[in-house]
């Protein structure tokens, strides 16, 4: 009770100090980021005029001040002890997962159903291959940071909504996807396809990655795909281990026998070697991909591997495009600012005001038909970056 006392009240100071603007201050604790992000608001201070003072939290980049809530809410609990590994969202994030049951055993049941998909026609695999890349889209309409941690789960029968959905993708470039693993399924070269998935939430938009993953390695579109987490509970629903445990664990011992399949296979993958869940401190920094380099060039190295990262969500478009006001016309290629690990695609729905790559006149066109189009998360994209 002493360990909650303090969280909660080191939690009120924080809500005092965003409600009333103060001053950004430097991380107290001694966690393995805390340097990198005291270095950090130094960076931002010194890009104010002396006049200015220090950075507020009004009047400092969103991208920044919101990832910075985040870590001091982490802060607020590691300094806790012995509740320091409590995720405030877990909750949140597991009743999510429950109350989308029914679309989740819909989905088991339809990927059991396609299995064993490498024998399927080209023409068919293909089909099947977008149908999934949409749902994992669509279910990135389901995080909770949005919503404010109110309840965003998956109620609607999704497989047949797709038809319906399609006029909301303003890029879709999933053609390119097939190229390129069409292309190395057809070769058998090279001997390892890697497709790494950098996650956003968990819940839904979990299963249905994890769905579009098992679907990769039995469609032997990939050999081996490689999930990418975050260290510290993140923006209310994002994947930490433990989610991913947790969800493996929930699906195999579920009742359903197709989620109770689904469950025991994806298990073996993970056992086998063809799953691999990787985490780093650099998915909760506040820094933009294009600073990845220098800031983990660990990190970068290891993206380098794959013939395909998948980048899911809204907060990772933002870090892809450094959150800047780009035009809504400007090449995505060089709004990345050099950012090329792999060839990659973004997935994402849309819940901030950043776009890019559209045709001339598109953006004020659908601004014209519907104001709020860019923060809703009811328009999606697929948008594709290297060579094929
Ligand atoms: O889970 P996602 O798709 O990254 O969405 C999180 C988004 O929600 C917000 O927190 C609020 O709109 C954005 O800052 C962020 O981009
Ligand atoms: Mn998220």
């Amino acid at each position: 009770m002493e360990a909650e006392k303090k969280a909660i009240s080191l939690l009120s100071k924080l809500r005092n100090e965003v409600q009333t603007d103060k001053p950004i201050i430097r991380l107290a604790d001694k966690w393995v980021d805390t340097d990198i992000w005291n270095q950090y608001l130094e960076h931002e201070q010194s890009l104010l005029d002396e006049s200015d003072g220090e950075p507020h939290w009004f009047f400092s980049p969103w991208l920044f001040v919101e990832c910075y809530m985040y870590r001091r809410i982490h802060e607020a609990v590691i300094q806790s002890p012995p509740i320091h590994d409590f995720d405030v969202f877990k909750e949140s994030k597991d009743e999510n997962f429950f109350e989308s049951q029914e679309s989740i055993d819909a989905l088991c049941m339809h990927l059991e159903q396609l299995k064993p998909a490498r024998d399927l026609h080209k023409d068919q695999l293909k089909d099947e291959l977008f149908k999934l890349l949409q749902i994992s889209l669509w279910g990135n309409k389901c995080d909770l940071s949005l919503s404010g941690g109110k309840s965003s789960s998956q109620k609607t029968d999704v497989m047949n909504s797709l038809e319906g959905l399609k006029p909301f993708i303003l890029i879709n470039d999933t053609e390119s996807l097939w190229a390129l693993l069409s292309k190395y399924k057809k070769t058998a070269k090279p001997p390892v396809v890697r497709v790494d998935i950098v996650l956003d939430n968990s819940g839904f938009e979990l299963i249905t990655d994890l769905v579009l993953s098992d679907f990769l390695l039995s469609s032997e579109l990939a050999t081996e795909i490689h999930f990418h987490g975050k260290s510290i509970p993140w923006f209310v629903s994002d994947v930490t281990v433990r989610d991913f445990n947790w969800i493996l664990e929930h699906v195999r011992s579920s009742s359903q026998k197709s989620m109770a399949t689904c469950g025991a296979d994806w298990e073996n993958h993970v056992k086998m070697g063809r799953w691999i869940y990787h985490d780093h401190i650099f998915w909760t920094l506040p820094h933009p991909y294009c600073e990845m380099p220098q800031v983990a060039p660990d990190l970068y190295a290891e993206l380098q591997k794959a013939h395909l990262i998948l980048f899911k969500g809204d907060l990772n478009y933002r870090k892809l495009m450094s959150d800047r006001k780009w035009e809504f016309t400007i090449p995505f290629h060089q709004a990345l600012c050099g950012f090329h690990p792999a060839p990659l695609c973004s997935i994402r729905t849309l819940k901030c005001e950043l776009q890019v790559g559209l045709q001339p006149g598109e953006a004020e066109r659908l601004m014209a038909s519907d104001p709020h189009w860019l923060t809703t998360g009811k328009y999606g994209i697929f948008q594709f970056d290297g060579p094929l």
